[in-house]
C-alpha cells in the first residue's frame, strides 16, 4: 500500500535560506493494509515531516513515497482528491484542528462540500452516523456542540471520523494521544485497534515507546532524520540491538522500579549511536550507516551492533 524508498527531506535555513538542514535522510520502510506501523523517535527526529510527505503537505526532496505504487508526488487535481480520499491525516492537538467561533461538526461538513456535494442529506447523514458509531461517539452528544462543550477525547475522535467518512485505507496518526489523559488515550488506542482489524493501515507516530509497542505490528525508530533500528514490533521492543533503542526503551518509567537516569552507555562501543556526526554519518568510516539484518527482517542501523 505505502512504499517510502529513499526518502530525503532537506529544509532551507538560516537567513535568506542559505543553509540547509537535511531533515530526513534515505528513509524507506513500508506499511501494509490493516498493519500498524509505529514511527518513533525523539524531538526533532523528523517524525512529523515524515508524516506531513506523506500527507503532500510537503514536498520529497529525494526519493519517493507511492501508494499502491503511484509516485504521490505526480498525483495533481482529481487523481490528488483520490488520494486524499484514501489517505488522511490526524494530529497531536486536537483544539488547534478546530475554530472555536463554528461547530466542532463543521469538520465533517467541510468533507461533504469538498468530496460529496452531489450526496443528498438523508444519505449523508447516515454516512456521518456510521463515522460517529465507528468511533464511538453518540451523535447526540457531539453534533451541534461547540469545540469548547466537548472533552479532548472526543474532539479527536471526531477527527478520526471525519477522516472515516472518506472510506481511507491509511491514517497517519502524528502523537494524536499525547495530549490526552490517561483514560481517554486507551479509549483512542482502542479505537485504533479496532480500525486496524477492519483492515485501515496506520502509520502511528509517537515519541513515545509504551504507546508505540501496544499497537503496532512493526516499528521504525527514527534518529536525527536516519532510520537505526526497524522490524517486527516484537523483535525490536523485545529484543533491541541498536543503543539509541535500548536507550528509548530504558527511558520509559515503570511501576515496578524507581526512576533511574539513562544507563551508562559504553563509549568504547564503534556503532552510529556513538560516533554520529551531525549530518547523521558514522565517525568511524565517514557513511551514513545502513541497515544491515540481525535476525531475518529485524534491521539494524550499524552491522556491527548485530553481535
Ligand atoms: N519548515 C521547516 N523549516 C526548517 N526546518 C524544519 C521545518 N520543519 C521541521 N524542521 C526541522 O526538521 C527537524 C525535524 O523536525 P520534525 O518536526 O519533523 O521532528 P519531530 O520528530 O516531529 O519532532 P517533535 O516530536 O518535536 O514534533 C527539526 O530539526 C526541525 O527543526
Amino acid at each position: 500500500m505505502l512504499e517510502l524508498d529513499g526518502v530525503g527531506k532537506t529544509y532551507k535555513v538560516g537567513a535568506f535560506g542559505g543553509r540547509e538542514m537535511a531533515a530526513l535522510r534515505d528513509v524507506s520502510f513500508a506499511v501494509r493494509p490493516g498493519e500498524v506501523v509505529s514511527l518513533i523517535g525523539e524531538s526533532g527526529s523528523g517524525k512529523t515531516t515524515l508524516g506531513r510527505l506523506v500527507l503532500r503537505l510537503a514536498s520529497v526532496t529525494r526519493g519517493a513515497i507511492r501508494f499502491d505504487g503511484t509516485d504521490v508526488s505526480r498525483l495533481r487535481g482529481r487523481r490528488l482528491t483520490g488520494y486524499y480520499r484514501r489517505v488522511q491525516g490526524v494530529f497531536q492537538d486536537p483544539f488547534s484542528s478546530y475554530n472555536p467561533i463554528f461547530k466542532a461538526d463543521r469538520v465533517l461538513h467541510a468533507i461533504r462540500a469538498g468530496f460529496f456535494p452531489g450526496v443528498p442529506a438523508a444519505r449523508w447523514r447516515e454516512k456521518v452516523d456510521a463515522a460517529l458509531e465507528a468511533v464511538r461517539l453518540d451523535p447526540a452528544q457531539v453534533l451541534n456542540k461547540y469545540p469548547h462543550q466537548l472533552s479532548g477525547g472526543q474532539l479527536q475522535r471526531l477527527l478520526i471520523a471525519r477522516a472515516l467518512l472518506l472510506d481511507i485505507e491509511l491514517l497517519v496518526a502524528d502523537e494524536i494521544i499525547s495530549m490526552l489523559d490517561a483514560s481517554t488515550r486507551i479509549d483512542v488506542l482502542n479505537l485504533l485497534a479496532d480500525l486496524k482489524a477492519r483492515g485501515l493501515g496506520i502509520l502511528f507516530i509517537t515519541h513515545d515507546l509504551s504507546l508505540g509497542h501496544y499497537l503496532s505490528d512493526r516499528a521504525v525508530i527514527l534518529r536525527r532524520g536516519v532510520v537505526v533500528e526497524t522490524g517486527p514490533a516484537d523483535k525490536v521492543f523485545g529484543d533491541p540491538r541498536h543503543p539509541y533503542t535500548r536507550t528509548l526503551l530504558a527511558s520509559v518509567p515503570q511501576l515496578h522500579r524507581k526512576w533511574r537516569s539513562r544507563p551508562p552507555i559504553d563509549s568504547a562501543d564503534p556503532c552510529a549511536y556513538h560516533g554520529l556526526r551531525a549530518d547523521g554519518s558514522c565517525e568511524a568510516d565517514g557513511k551514513v550507516p545502513a541497515l544491515a539484518s540481525v535476525d531475518g527482517d529485524h534491521l539494524v542501523g550499524c552491522a556491527r551492533l548485530g553481535q
